[in-house]
């Protein structure tokens, strides 16, 4: 199986589908974020589920605890592959968003935004490196129970010998010659699975090339 998630960020149902579609013999999965669930909510995530493909469902949820369970709680008819709340909503909160999801559904946590560098945290009153920040909230999300983490494939090593059995999700990746726009830390595909990467979300280098499958091929191929 494929390690690669596609992001289809757009809000158009009928391009999202053609795109999944199109790449869905180089991909594992497909990921589902605020621009798409914004546009057409659980209906639209239903309609792409029956592609067949596992849905990573990323709403990047932050929350009191009360309000992010019972969202969780309301997204469960969907039953996600995966789901992301943000690392920084707390122990408690990440506690109660893994108690409020179905089994099947691995709980993850952003650490550190990959379109963040340490300057972006000094300017929000967190100092040190983008490493010892996404450090600190691996061992808040393993010591909360959830299933793993989001974090960029240059700490994705650091965060995997903190917890071996961590689920990792990189972002934030770029085939070498790739524009990085408005991402600050991003990796090759490679770099980011031989460093223990469990999947790879893979958005604009695919979804906005001439011929996405074509993209998905080139990219699986340098795996
Ligand atoms: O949770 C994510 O998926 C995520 C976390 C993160 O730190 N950085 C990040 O880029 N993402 C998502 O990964 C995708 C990256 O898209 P591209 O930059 O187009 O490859 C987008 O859908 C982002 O929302």
């Amino acid at each position: 199986m494929s390690p690669i998630y596609v992001a289809i960020d757009t809000p158009d149902l009928a391009r999202a589908k053609a795109i999944a579609t199109r790449t869905r013999a180089h991909i594992g999965g497909i990921k589902l974020g605020l621009e798409f669930f914004c546009a057409h909510g659980q209906h639209g995530v239903r309609e792409m589920a029956e592609l067949g493909l596992p849905i990573f469902l990323d709403l990047k949820l932050h929350d009191i605890p009360n309000t992010v369970a019972k969202a969780v709680q309301a997204l469960s008819p969907i039953e996600p592959a995966i789901l992301t709340v943000h690392a920084s909503g707390g122990r408690a909160m990440l506690e109660d968003a893994k108690a409020a999801a179905p089994l099947n559904t691995k709980v993850v946590a952003v650490t550190m935004l990959t379109s963040l560098d340490a300057s972006d945290l000094a300017a929000t009153g967190i100092g040190g490196s983008a490493h010892d920040q996404v450090l600190r909230l691996t061992e808040l999300a393993h010591e909360a129970g959830i299933d793993g983490i989001v974090c960029s494939g240059a700490e994705v090593a650091a965060a995997k010998k903190a917890w071996p059995k961590g689920f990792f999700v990189v972002p934030g990746v770029r085939p070498a010659d790739g524009p990085a726009g408005d991402q600050k830390r991003v990796v090759t595909p490679r770099a980011a699975l031989d460093a223990g990467a469990s999947i790879l979300v893979i958005g604009r280098p695919i979804t906005q090339a001439e011929d996405p499958d074509a993209a998905a091929r080139a990219i699986g191929g340098t795996l």
